[in-house]
């Protein structure tokens, strides 16, 4: 929680102003942050210093590891976080590889889990790292890349947290994310939890102890219309520890996170936080 105050300080003392075209919208920004988190000693990275909707952000990934393209089937599992991508960007809503309402196109997880091959077939690229880690094998690319620039025109974004690399050393697997784009006070939140999650769930199924999860942001910012939440409330605010993470240990393989999973099988223990805070959203 600490290292998060710490980016949100430091972008504020440091950061410079950017115009950003896509959203019409000034940015605080610095470049390069590194972030860590001890997964091994379940210190679930959850903002304390407001309430952070975390099984939201456990849903949307959850439905990243599933190949989801479709904001409803996003509701469905329990977050909202892609209707307005997918609704109410005007790009998107004029470009004609939308398929209509709720269609995101070919983003995250449709990368992830179905690359397409020159010779029209999908490439798998989760299953084959859950495979090797199982069997104890690190062949030093077992990267799972969601960017996929020859075809950024058939999606409704880029993807902001692009590339997950694993490493095993012995039997403790790591985790090196890499973010091309932050928002701090929104999409962070979400961001921390995926990562954390992401690697106690790959230990988990691939039979292997979790180690550490590194975080590596390139530009992270703060929207302007954020700024004064953040600067004058959230950041006057006194931390909480660290809650923990519980999952649930029938989750044993990639397909039982493909069927029978909900947000039921996750539970955090020990969660102190302040009041919410409602950040504006730039579309
Ligand atoms: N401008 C922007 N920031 C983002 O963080 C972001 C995007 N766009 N587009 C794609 C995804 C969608 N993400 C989102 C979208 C919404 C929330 C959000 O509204 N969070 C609220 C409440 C969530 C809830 O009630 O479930 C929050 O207070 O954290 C967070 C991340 C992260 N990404
Ligand atoms: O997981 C996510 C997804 C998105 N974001 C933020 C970062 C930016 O503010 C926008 C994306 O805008 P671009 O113009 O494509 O950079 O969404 C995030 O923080 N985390």
């Amino acid at each position: 929680m600490k290292q998060y105050l710490a980016l949100c300080q430091r972008i504020i003392d440091e950061g410079q102003w950017v115009e950003n075209e896509r959203t019409g919208k000034r940015c605080l920004t610095l470049i390069n942050a590194d972030l860590e988190y001890d997964v091994a000693n379940n210190q679930f990275p959850l903002i304390t210093t407001r309430k952070s909707f975390w099984k939201a952000a456990i849903a949307e990934f959850l439905g990243y590891i599933r190949g989801f393209d479709n904001a409803a089937d996003f509701r469905q599992l329990g977050t909202k976080t892609w209707d307005a991508n997918a609704n109410d960007n005007q790009a998107w809503l004029n470009n004609p590889a939308r398929k209509g309402p709720d269609d995101m196109g070919r983003v995250y997880g449709v990368q992830g889990r179905s690359w397409q091959k020159p010779d029209g077939s999908g490439f798998d690229q989760l299953a084959k790292i859950v495979d090797n880690l199982s069997n104890k094998k690190d062949d030093r690319g077992e990267i799972l890349t969601f960017y996929n620039p020859g075809e950024f025109d058939l999606g409704c974004l880029r993807p902001c947290m692009h590339t997950h690399t694993f490493s095993l050393l012995g039997d403790t697997l790591y985790l090196t994310s890499y973010q091309r784009s932050c928002d701090v006070p929104l999409g962070l939140n979400f961001n921390q939890i995926q990562v954390f999650t992401f690697l106690a769930l790959m230990a988990q199924i691939t039979g292997n102890k979790a180690g550490k999860a590194y975080h590596k942001i390139v530009n992270a910012h703060i929207y302007e219309d954020q700024l004064p939440m953040m600067r004058d409330v959230q950041l006057k605010r006194e931390p909480f520890p660290s809650p923990q993470l519980n999952i649930n240990p029938d989750i044993k393989s990639l397909k039982d996170l493909e069927t029978w999973v909900t947000m039921d099988d996750f539970e955090v223990v020990g969660y102190q936080h302040h009041d919410p805070i409602k950040y504006p959203f730039a579309v």
